[in-house]
């Protein structure tokens, strides 16, 4: 599986300040924004372009657009703070969504809401969550995916455990994974460590 870690200087800066327990809900969200920026950006370098003419104001050249705008896929809550973001880099792009609650004491996600188009053959497919941790909602939220007819899916997170890159890995799904950091592990409540607490919460506060 091709894992990409995103380690650019302000990609560190926006993560740390994710991190620090300091950061308030508005600082939070806006470093997620901005994070996502990045994440995307890199996620997309590969993206296939069409040609197509164009005249500047001084003469004929040769303009470009993404040949084949991805759906995007915040899943819902936490990834929610990087639609709007990955949306304005991508604006061709279509949105689906998909709604995860993890169980705290099993640690499985509980789906509520599944809003996606019924073919995804041939298109690719962004999920935006910002956190990998077990992998269970990230399997969970392919699999639907898949079953659409997906063949070409990159998580976006901002942070990833090791153990939730080797579940993705061994589910066998087609997907590769950009990252800003891979931590050290998952602690006994199933929270990433060092990470950043509970994303949704710190983005939307505490239910
Ligand atoms: O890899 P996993 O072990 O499945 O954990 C990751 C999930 O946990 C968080 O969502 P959460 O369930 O807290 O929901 P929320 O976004 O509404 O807070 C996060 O946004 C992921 O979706
Ligand atoms: O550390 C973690 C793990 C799962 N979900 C979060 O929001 N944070
Ligand atoms: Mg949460």
């Amino acid at each position: 599986m091709d894992v990409r870690v995103v380690d650019h200087p302000l990609a560190k800066s926006r993560l740390s300040t994710m991190r620090d327990a300091r950061t308030n809900s508005a600082a939070f969200r806006a470093a997620l924004q901005e994070l996502t920026l990045m994440l995307i950006y890199e996620a997309t370098r590969e993206a296939e372009l069409a040609e197509e003419p164009i005249h500047t104001p001084v003469a004929k050249t040769t303009g470009y657009r993404i040949a084949n705008p991805p759906l995007l896929v915040p899943v819902l809550r936490a990834g929610l703070g990087m639609a709007d973001q990955a949306h304005r880099l991508i604006p061709e792009a279509q949105m689906g969504f998909v709604g995860l609650a993890r169980d705290e004491e099993t640690l499985l996600p509980t789906p509520y809401l599944e809003s996606l188009p019924a073919d995804l053959t041939g298109r690719p497919v962004l999920v935006l969550d910002p956190m990998l941790a077990t992998g269970g909602s990230m399997v969970h939220t392919i699999e639907l995916l898949v079953e659409r007819g997906a063949t070409d899916v990159t998580a976006i997170c901002t942070l990833a455990a090791p153990e939730g890159v080797q579940r993705l890995e061994e589910a066998g799904l087609p997907v590769r994974v950009v990252t800003a950091s891979i931590d050290e592990r998952l602690n006994e409540s199933g929270y990433i460590v060092p990470g950043l607490g509970d994303a949704g919460d710190r983005e939307y506060g505490a239910v």
